[in-house]
């Protein structure tokens, strides 16, 4: 499976957990098979496109009577941890650092921020909603090699400088909040999350399409 999920493409490989958040709640509602039509609607895909997805990852299901939810879920569950079998560490214990480790989810699902590195020593040695927090020169000492991801909420100035500690401390993922154009080795992988940015996105969709 390994070699088929590394030819998924990014665009599946980002929907796979929204699949699997959905199918969740929908078992809980006691429903035992969906269609893909039934599962596009609810999360704004094309059936067409579900299927597609669901194709390429060999999702267990028939033709014309749809699939079971919890064969389904038990898929998509291999699936996601496999990717996703790391711990993060969180850059950045501030105002968006605490509202990101105050948010249970990545306190408590796969990928977990398993620890906080700061320069503030009104907070290193601390621990915000149970994660300790340590001095950023800390980094290469803590980060194990369970620990691949790295979330970026530092100012942008310092961002470049502490990307390379990360990478050379065996980081292989990054997800970058601060404004930094980040300059890393080609086989990091990095995500630029900038929420002004999409709010744009969604204006100009609203006013001009
Ligand atoms: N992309 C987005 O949507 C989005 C949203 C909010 C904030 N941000 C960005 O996230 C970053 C953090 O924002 P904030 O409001 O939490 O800022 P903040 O000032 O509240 O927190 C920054 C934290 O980083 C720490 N820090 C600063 N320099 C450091 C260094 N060299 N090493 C270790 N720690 C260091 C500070 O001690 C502080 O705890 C900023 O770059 C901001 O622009 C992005």
């Amino acid at each position: 499976m390994n070699k088929e999920k590394n030819k998924l493409p990014n665009a599946t490989i980002k929907r796979l957990p929204l699949y699997l958040s959905y199918l969740k709640s929908v078992k809980k509602s006691g429903q035992k098979a969906i269609s893909s039509v039934e599962l596009g609607k609810a999360l704004n895909f094309k059936s067409d496109l579900v299927r597609r997805d669901f194709s390429r990852i060999k999702a267990p299901g028939r033709k014309g009577s749809g699939y079971e939810v919890k064969k389904l879920i038990n898929h998509l569950h291999h699936i996601v941890n496999e990717k996703a079998e790391t711990e993060a560490v969180l850059i950045g214990a501030g105002r968006l650092g605490t509202a990101l480790l105050h948010y249970n989810h990545l306190r408590k699902a796969s990928p977990k921020i398993k620890m906080v590195f700061d320069n503030n020593p009104n907070v290193v040695g601390k621990t915000i909603a149970g994660v300790p927090v340590y001095h950023i020169d800390e980094i290469p000492e803590r980060i194990t090699p369970g620990i691949t991801v790295a979330i970026l909420a530092i100012p942008a100035a310092s961002a470049q400088l502490i990307s390379e500690t990360l990478t050379e401390s065996g980081i292989t993922g990054i997800m970058n909040f601060s404004s930094a154009y980040l300059k890393l080795p080609s086989n990091i992988h990095l995500q630029q999350i900038d929420l002004a940015k999409e709010l744009d996105t969604l204006a100009f969709l609203i006013n001009f399409l």
